[in-house]
């Protein structure tokens, strides 16, 4: 005799068998898994929902650090998740280990590019050691001294632009959004270095197609990250309309034939004198160096990790000097009293002047371009990661805005600008400085990190050297944008003068 199950009956049983698989999947999550021990919001250690969701409508960062303030130290943010902001985090997730492996990019957040091919962020550590080794020369202190001309040459453009922008007005004075002309600088210098050729953007006022629709790059990237943890961005990616997936490919086409046209130059380039990132890969690249499809995939992202980041810090080091009058008296006064001329305005010394560093470290604690946690696997056998023991393949990343603005590292008004905590007498504590690492630490620490303090330097130099800045925007707050992967900036209105005398 067969029981006959109705098609209601199959319905209630699978009801049912979920219901009891999910209160059991709950139950392990939150007592029995190897990390229930650590605290967090219950909804996020059993299930990796309010996480995604977090991340899509672009509140990580925000939240991440709200959740630091509420449990401390360690958060767990889903089921296999841990979130840390304490330095001895920083040191054991990011740094070498002697004869132990590294902790290894998180895979879910780093896919290769269309072709196939990792850039030098997503590499496997074998490949990574290699690309590092040849980019390394593009980025030496030698470099960056033969290479200082390219970033004076757009500074000087910026400042020639907005100086046209304020005597073109009645009032000697004109409104702009800053961010704009800061973006344009630094994607402008990056363009030049890593594509052959600027983007324009200073010349034209105006963003470069390529550059306009990068962040809608981001938003998709933050998309896929979140389906990936669900398996559903391959099912995406397939119903994905044409047109989306054609600017896409347009997209990425345009750099690779920039990288392709640098390529044909050979190391010169094309006025004999040029010293780019390309130059000094041509000049070392052999067998163990790169091939053309890892050049090209690298060197995009080199424009994007190089660009958007700089252009980024100097917004939000300009945004809060506009609120600190006393920082912006300071600052003015240490840059005009250290310079006669404009041009008298070099590498070398922009990086003696302390107030000005003080006030570059301050803008990345408060306003870190890489604000979110960079995601890592704990190796397999397990490691320790801030005293505790983790399970191999356990996810874990050190945020950066979160661990910045944390009272148990900066006990002192940690969301408070002030550069004077970097200099004598009061001076970082050994606590605080251990959690700032805006450039990550250990092997796949920041490779542009010279070049940004060098243009970060320049750029502020230059521009409080020439014009008096004053806020045009009083609610202009950091803490109200967003981040899809990287921030996504809101204009900051200011308005310039050329200075008196
Ligand atoms: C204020 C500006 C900048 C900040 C805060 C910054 C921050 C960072 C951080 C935190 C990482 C580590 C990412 C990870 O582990 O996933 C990184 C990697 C990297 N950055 Fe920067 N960056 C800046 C500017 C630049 C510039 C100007 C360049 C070059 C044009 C550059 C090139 C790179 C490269 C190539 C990597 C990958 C290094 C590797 O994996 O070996 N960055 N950056």
């Amino acid at each position: 005799m067969f029981l006959q199950f109705s098609f209601e009956d199959a319905l209630l049983a699978t009801l049912i068998a979920s219901i009891v698989y999910f209160t059991l999947a709950t139950i392990h999550s939150l007592y029995f898994h190897s990390l229930s021990r650590f605290p967090g919001p219950k909804s996020w250690a059993i299930s990796r929902i309010p996480y995604a969701y977090t991340l899509l409508k672009g509140d990580l960062t925000q939240r991440t650090k709200e959740l630091h303030e509420q449990y401390g130290k360690i958060v767990r943010l889903a089921p296999n998740e841990l979130s840390f902001i304490d330095g001895q985090a920083w040191q054991d997730i990011y740094n070498h280990h002697q004869g132990r492996p590294n902790f290894s990019k998180n895979p879910l957040w780093m896919a290769p590019g269309d072709n196939g091919i990792h850039s030098i962020l997503s590499a496997n550590d074998a490949d990574h050691a290699r690309y590092r080794r040849l980019l390394a020369h593009a980025f030496s202190e030698r470099a960056l001294r033969e290479q200082e001309y390219l970033p004076l040459a757009y500074i000087d453009l910026l400042t020639r632009k907005i100086r046209g922008i304020v005597s073109a007005s009645e009032s000697h004075s004109a409104v702009v959004d800053i961010v704009k002309w800061l973006n344009f600088t630094t994607f402008d210098i990056v363009g030049d270095l890593a594509l052959g050729e600027s983007f324009h953007c200073l010349e034209d006022s105006n963003y470069h197609g390529w550059v306009s629709i990068l962040f809608t790059q981001f938003k998709a990237a933050a998309l896929f990250v979140s389906l990936r943890f669900f398996g559903l961005d391959k099912p995406l990616r397939m119903v994905l309309p044409k047109s989306l997936l054609k600017k896409r490919a347009e997209h990425a086409k345009y750099s690779t034939d920039r990288i392709h046209h640098r390529l044909n130059q050979g190391k010169e380039g094309a006025d004999a004198q040029r010293n780019d990132f390309m130059t000094y890969v041509l000049r070392y690249n052999d067998e163990k160096g790169m091939t053309v499809p890892e050049i090209e995939q690298t060197f995009r992202v080199l424009v994007v990790a190089g660009a958007e980041t700089s252009g980024t810090a100097l917004s939000g080091i300009l945004g809060n000097l506009l609120q600190s009058p006393d920082a912006m008296e300071n600052i003015v006064k240490e840059v005009r009293q250290s310079f006669r001329n404009a041009s008298e305005i070099c590498a070398n010394r922009v990086s003696n002047l302390p107030y000005l560093n003080a006030v570059i470290e301050e803008g990345l604690r408060l306003c870190p371009p890489v604000a979110l946690g960079m995601p890592r696997v704990v190796p397999a056998g397990g490691a320790e990661v801030s005293g505790q023991w983790l399970p191999g393949g356990t996810f874990v990343a050190c945020p950066g805005y979160a661990s910045n603005r944390s009272l148990l590292n900066f006990p002192d008004s940690p969301s408070t600008f002030d550069p004077s905590r970097w200099l004598p007498p009061s001076n970082l504590s050994k606590v605080g400085s251990s959690a700032f690492n805006p450039f990550s630490l250990g092997p796949r620490n920041c490779l542009g990190r010279n070049l940004a303090y060098l243009e970060m330097r320049l750029i502020l130099a230059h521009l409080l050297w020439h014009f008096e800045f004053e806020a045009e925007d009083s609610a202009w707050n950091w803490e109200d944008q967003k981040t899809w992967i990287l921030w996504e900036k809101k204009p900051l209105k200011v308005k310039i003068r050329i200075r008196d005398g």
